[in-house]
């Protein structure tokens, strides 16, 4: 590690043109500190996998640097491999080894010849013990995933990077999952996690990156971010239907309750005294609290970029 830098990760005007004239991204910067549970996140298409392939080397930026723990990625590739794992997208395998075998593989691929311990530990914390024998055509899509994220281990990088890491994976298994990273982030590892599951993302990242259209839209801590969420979300139990007044306010819930998205308080009491004069009553009434979910899509519908404090 470079001794001088205390970032995991520094990310400093990345663009990248694909050979068809594509621009995936157009000057996107920021930093990761060591020891950070990093949210990178944005819909389908924002350019987070090309990031993540220009970090790991397997796309090259058109413009920009990137360091890993203080390396350059064109300058020390062989030192920013070692201090990288990537957990990638797309399950790719070699269909003819066993999961152990493709473990060792992997530890040979970075010069690790001694790796059984580890590769014993990383079995039993993902549960894939009694697959070890297994062929890795067989395994199940919540298996494979969960191979992947062990080869991404293999050579305890100290920064994991997760790239959607439970699409596909059942309830329980990614719960098992964030518990497992949750460890490796206590004993220090960076974590950069992107993930559709926002609610994932809430709980378990310190600060979070959004990025739209290639750009960075916000960069902010978790919790400022859920503070900049705009208007008010209330959720209301009525007696009656929503009157018709009020139904532009209306958004999908779930349950028997009707949840309305207000802009300010004011067209609360708005709303009260409409339901007031239609004779419908209010059994019960909470305001919710801001989610990423709503932050985000507030951000993602917005023209304004929101990039805030890093
Ligand atoms: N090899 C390529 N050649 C041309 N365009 C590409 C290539 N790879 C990706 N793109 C385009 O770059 C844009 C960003 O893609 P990228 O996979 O980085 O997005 P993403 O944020 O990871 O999306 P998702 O959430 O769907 O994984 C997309 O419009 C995609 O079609």
């Amino acid at each position: 590690m470079n001794p001088a830098s205390d970032s995991a990760l520094i990310i400093d005007n990345a663009h990248k043109t694909y050979k068809n004239g594509f621009t995936a991204l157009k000057g996107v910067s920021f930093d990761v500190k060591q020891g950070e549970f990093f949210g990178l996140l944005g819909p389908n298409g924002a350019g987070k996998t090309t990031l993540i392939s220009a970090m790991s080397g397997l796309a090259r930026l058109t413009q920009g640097n990137i360091s890993i723990m203080g390396y350059d990625t064109r300058k020390n590739p062989n030192q920013c491999r070692m201090s990288l794992g990537v957990v990638p997208q797309e399950l790719v395998f070699d269909p003819f080894f066993t999961v152990r075998e493709a473990l060792q593989f992997q530890s040979g691929y970075f010069g690790i010849r001694k790796n059984e311990a580890w590769i014993d530990e990383l079995l039993a914390k993902l549960n894939l013990e009694d697959k070890a024998s297994t062929n890795t055509r067989n395994l199940s899509g919540g298996m494979k995933r969960r191979l992947m994220v062990a080869q991404a281990l293999v050579h305890r990088p100290p920064v994991i990077v997760l790239d959607e890491p439970t699409a596909g994976v059942d309830v329980e298994l990614r719960q098992s999952l964030w518990v497992f990273i949750e460890e490796l982030h206590q004993q220090g590892h960076t974590i950069i996690l992107t993930t559709h599951y926002l609610e994932e993302a809430q709980m378990l990242c310190n600060r979070i990156a959004m990025m739209k259209h290639g750009e960075l839209v916000a960069l902010d801590s978790t919790a400022n971010l859920l503070k900049s969420g705009q208007g008010i979300r209330v959720s209301l139990l009525l007696s009656a239907p929503l009157p018709a007044a009020l139904q532009k306010w209306c958004v999908p819930s779930e349950g028997e309750n009707t949840v309305l998205q207000l802009d300010e308080y004011a067209q609360l009491a708005y709303v009260l005294s409409t339901l007031q004069y239609e004779k419908v009553e209010v059994k019960n009434l909470t305001v919710l609290e801001n989610d990423l979910e709503q932050v985000f899509l507030q951000l993602m519908h917005d023209d304004k970029k929101g990039v805030v404090a890093c």
